[in-house]
């Protein structure tokens, strides 16, 4: 058998990409393929944020294809390209926003806010550009964990704000414009107005994903934004305990009504482990998400244990992927974060400029 593109094309069939359970020709990531002699080229590009994989895919792939007879050289690079998403129908995409992902919670507490940073920056250390704004007006709580609540933001032009920056995000919140010592009582409409104005009057700059803090319940706040704003899906943070989950089944209900998709559910305070004794508690039950999820078809994303480093390093201004990169809890938000890079991949592409189609039917 000669060596030629269709011989290449077949060995590159067999691998699967580890993220999206798929082949890399299905996955239509091969890009450039040339076969010279015994010389063979091609690149990769994903369509999710993975600099963490990009030389375990470049090895696997050259692999397969260095086995072929009357292969002597494999050049192959990788690179990761995410690019705008579908929308509800109707809502206009945000300028230098490519994909928005709501966290949200159907409950007050579970631990939304810190999955949120965390997620943002996870999805960051696979080498997207990403912003985190904090939209939980009740308990702004990003400033602090971000470790810049002393910061205010500036207006460069009189008409846009800058974010501010921690570890490489873009931020925003409430938080930054109000005193933290004088709560504010936000009526629906007021609050409404004031997070739909800071999310289209911050200059967010290029940005692969914006990540949303929801403030956590689904009542009339919650679903004017997830009505008005442009999300591509949603997250939602759990605890496994059967009240949380009561309120995260609305939750799913309210962005599934709004036509936002769901990613996927985050279960956190999983399971306590006893830092002296090493002994396993599920202190707020066990399996909950997971059977939630099964209920609801939406995937499940993972488990985050009840752990006090995830509480003092999110308290201490460096959440647990900034301040333990290489830990284990850190790369269960990094699994998290690649699986919701890859549901958004799998997504149709930005179809909001394309009419809608018009059916008449005869009465
Ligand atoms: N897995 C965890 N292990 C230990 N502590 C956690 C964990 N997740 C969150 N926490 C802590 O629990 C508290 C509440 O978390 P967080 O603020 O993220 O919740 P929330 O759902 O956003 O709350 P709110 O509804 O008030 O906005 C914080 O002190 C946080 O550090």
């Amino acid at each position: 058998m000669s060596l030629d593109q269709q011989t290449v094309t077949e060995a590159l069939k067999q691998v699967i990409d580890p993220n999206t359970g798929k082949d890399f020709v299905a996955g239509r990531s091969i890009r450039n393929l040339s076969v010279q002699g015994g010389e063979v080229r091609f690149d990769v590009e994903l369509g999710y944020p993975a600099k963490s994989q990009h030389d375990p895919i470049r090895a696997l792939l050259s692999e397969a294809v260095a086995k072929l007879p009357g292969v002597e050289r494999v050049a192959v690079t990788v690179s990761s390209k995410v690019v705008a998403h579908a929308v509800q129908q109707g809502v206009k995409l945000l300028p230098g926003v490519r994909n928005i992902i709501a966290v949200a919670s159907g409950k007050g507490g579970v631990g939304k806010s810190t999955t949120a940073v965390n997620l943002a920056l996870a999805l960051s250390a696979e080498g997207a550009r990403v912003g985190l704004l904090d939209a939980d007006i009740y308990g702004p709580s990003q400033p602090q964990m971000l470790g810049i609540g002393d910061q205010r933001p500036v207006s460069e032009d009189g008409k846009t704000m800058t974010p501010l920056q921690a570890f490489g995000l873009q931020a925003m919140s409430i938080g930054f414009l109000i005193d933290p010592d004088t709560p504010m009582v936000w009526r629906g409409p007021m609050a409404t107005q004031a997070l739909n104005q800071m999310l289209k009057d911050t200059a967010w700059d290029d940005l692969d994903y914006l990540v949303i803090d929801m403030p956590p319940g689904t009542g009339d706040i919650q679903l004017t934004l997830s009505q008005s704003v442009p999300v591509t899906g949603a997250v939602i943070v759990t605890t496994p305990q059967d009240i949380a989950l009561l309120d995260a089944r609305k939750g799913v209900k309210m962005f599934e009504k709004v036509g936002v998709p769901i990613l996927g559910v985050v279960e956190n305070m999983s399971i306590h482990i006893c830092s002296k004794c090493g002994h396993e508690e599920h202190i707020f039950g066990q399996g909950g998400g997971e059977k939630m999820c099964a209920d609801f078809k939406v995937p499940f994303l993972g488990a985050l244990p009840l752990d006090i480093q995830i509480r003092t390093e999110a308290d201490s201004g460096a959440p647990t992927v900034v301040a333990d990169p290489d830990g284990r809890i850190a790369s269960i938000y990094k699994q998290i974060a690649r699986k919701v890079a890859v549901r958004i991949a799998e997504r149709s592409k930005d179809m909001t400029h394309k009419f809608p189609n018009i059916v008449f039917k005869s009465a």
